[in-house]
């Protein structure tokens, strides 16, 4: 536990982001249309002809301001009055509603699109190659989650409604401006070349500190992940504020890229009201000068002033949605890099399903590495015939583990065969590889549901009898109807509600529920009483009854059962024998056996430390 704390912590402060990739602002945006608003086009119609009849009707606005000045004050057409009235309550009414529909519409959109967006991420986590996941934090994966994923849909939703309904205000305003005076018109917009040039120098900044803001928050939310889970070492190591620490500069660091982000975003507001503020005196010295002269009617001047007002607020999400899509760029590539994370771990196309029959293990010549300069099983060929028990044991580090998850297809042998009945399980389907084979691990992992949904995961329908058959073959039964709810009680987060005991007999019961003929085990090895051992130990027995068991094996008693043993250095089988036999041969089952072996009747729970150089524990 403690050295998983620091492998974490070491990954973390290198600072590593394993989710981030390369995407240009082009590919994201066309993906976006492609595979998320094109198939709602139904929808997005709606939207924009809502956002179509808000920009109209802002564009009315000027006129009514104008014909008021003209007809009314200047004029003194008195039926005019009622008239403009009447059309300003029309203009506003339909403004809103369109505005509402083009609001709620919008943000369907955006949430539906994000959603859509985590289902596509989950499915990928739930499927990617173990060897990758196991480079990524799960705090980092949660922040892509929530952060990520909410940054996307914040900038996906104002880019439509800048490009729906801003964009067509500007245009609307733009016309209506030229169409009363042209002259005053490229007055004040003469700058806004000027300001688009200025916000996208900004451009580049934004993204490249959104994108180290959020690698730092997914930091900080793998550091907090990690601190929780390792809590009572984190306090038996008094490493409260060396973790508090750690946890005040990766929140530091958050904050200064957030602020660097910040700051260019907030110049561009100020650099395009300066601008528009010059274009402003302009026009009005000019329209000043000619009102004096009698060169235009008052209801112009107004009409035209009101156009320049409204225009402002539209004309800065238009210039500035190049810097604003720079953060959902930033967060899309982070979020689109786990979505397209390729899988090489698949089944071939022409797999079939795996005929089983009695259940016989082979590893023919196997030779593995995670990476190809640590080569972790080198040549393995080991046969688990059917209705055996094969122990595993060796020094930490051996390889045995590996061997249990090539069992599994977890990963694929890099040269050599592993075969189930005969079938090299490269060529049979992964449901039907998985479903004739029960895992149970050193840690039982529980899901936060109940007993009942936890020892019948995965099958459908659930069994009740089944169910309690399993959990009274596994002696689980007494102490779940002890439970104030008995089978519908949830065990809380992790199992965190049950003791190591009963979490270790609902896993059992799992295996036992799943019924299938080969059984991969890394025995429990935890400190239990000797009460609940002698449970867990029965139950155990309970499950390998009958199987095909290939067993990581932790003590005495279980290897000595075994109907052979396997003993594996560097990833090499050095010895392979029973009991009797290997401890005469006085090799280094011997040596394991003297050291670790016969000491209180098992050798796990003699094991002095877990870094000591022959430990043959898991953890
Ligand atoms: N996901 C991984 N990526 C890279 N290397 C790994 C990975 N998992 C294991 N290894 C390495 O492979 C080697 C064999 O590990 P494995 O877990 O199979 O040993 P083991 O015999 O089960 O050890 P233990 O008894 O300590 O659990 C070790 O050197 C380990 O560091």
């Amino acid at each position: 536990m403690k050295d998983q704390l620091f492998r974490d912590a070491n990954a973390i402060s290198r600072g590593a982001d394993e989710l981030n990739a390369n995407y240009s602002t082009a590919d994201i945006v066309k993906r976006i249309w492609k595979e998320h608003l094109r198939p709602r086009l139904g929808l997005l119609s709606i939207a924009v002809t809502a956002m179509l009849l808000t920009a109209a009707t802002t564009g009315a606005i000027p006129f009514l301001i104008q014909r008021t000045a003209d007809d009314v004050f200047v004029a003194k057409q008195e039926e005019m009055v009622l008239w403009i009235a009447v059309a300003i309550v029309v203009v506003t009414v339909l403004k809103a509603i369109s505005e509402y529909v083009a609001d709620t519409t919008v943000a369907y959109l955006g949430h539906r699109f994000i959603a859509d967006l985590r289902i596509q991420m989950f499915a990928k986590l739930a499927r990617a190659d173990l060897s990758w996941i196991q480079t990524v934090h799960s705090g980092r994966i949660l922040s892509s989650f929530l952060n990520d994923a909410n940054l996307i849909r914040a900038t996906a939703s104002r880019s439509m409604v800048t490009l729906g309904e801003n964009f067509l205000k500007v245009i609307i305003l733009v016309g209506s401006m030229f169409y009363m005076d042209a002259r005053f018109s490229v007055l004040i917009l003469i700058f806004l070349p000027l300001a688009i040039i200025m916000l996208s120098r900004q451009r580049r900044k934004m993204r490249k500190s959104t994108s180290k803001s959020l690698q730092e928050t997914g930091d900080l939310s793998a550091l907090i992940t990690q601190t929780l889970r390792g809590m009572r070492v984190v306090r038996a190591y008094r490493q409260e504020g060396q973790e508090e620490a750690r946890a005040a500069s990766a929140i530091n660091r958050a904050l200064e890229f957030t602020m660097r982000g910040t700051r260019a975003r907030a110049l561009s507001s100020p650099s395009m009201e300066l601008l528009v503020g010059f274009g402003f005196a302009l026009a009005i010295y000019f329209a000043g000068t000619q009102g004096v002269r009698g060169d235009l009617t008052l209801g112009h001047f107004m009409g035209f002033m009101t156009a320049a007002l409204l225009i402002y607020s539209p004309l800065k999400s238009v210039a500035t949605l190049q810097t604003q899509l720079q953060e959902g760029v930033a967060a899309a590539s982070r979020v689109f890099g786990v979505v397209d994370r390729p899988i090489t771990l698949v089944e071939l196309e022409d797999a079939k399903p795996l005929k089983l029959d009695k259940g016989e293990i082979e590893f023919k010549d196997v030779t593995f590495a995670y990476d190809p300069e640590n080569v972790v099983l080198k040549g393995v060929s080991l046969t688990v015939p059917p209705g055996n028990t094969v122990a595993l044991v060796g020094p930490s580090g051996s390889g045995k583990s590996t061997l249990v998850n090539l069992a599994l297809r977890f990963f694929d042998p890099e040269q050599g065969q592993v075969l189930i009945d005969g079938q090299d399980i490269k060529h049979v389907t992964l449901n039907s590889l998985r479903e004739s084979i029960a895992l149970v691990t050193q840690d039982p992992v529980l899901f936060d549901d109940t007993i009942r949904a936890n020892i019948a995961y995965g099958a459908k329908p659930v069994v009740d009898d089944e169910v309690i058959a399993a959990a009274k073959a596994a002696a689980a039964h007494d102490f779940i109807m002890g439970l104030p709810k008995g089978y519908d009680t949830r065990v809380g987060e992790a199992g965190g509600l049950l003791s190591g005991g009963e979490r270790q007999r609902i896993a059992i019961a799992r295996a036992i529920y799943k019924d299938a003929p080969i059984l991969l085990l890394d025995e429990p090895t935890s400190s239990l009483d000797s009460e609940a051992e002698a449970k867990v130990q029965a139950a155990l027995e309970g499950l390998m009854q009958g199987r095909s068991v290939l067993m990581i094996a932790h003590r005495l008693s279980t290897v000595k059962k075994a109907d052979f043993i396997c003993v594996l250095d560097q990833g090499r089988i050095v010895e392979i024998g029973r009991h009797d036999q290997l401890v005469a041969k006085g090799g280094l089952y011997t040596r394991l056996h003297s050291t670790q072996f016969g000491i209180a009747g098992g050798y796990a729970d003699a094991i002095p430390d877990a870094d000591a150089p022959v430990a043959v524990a898991g953890e």
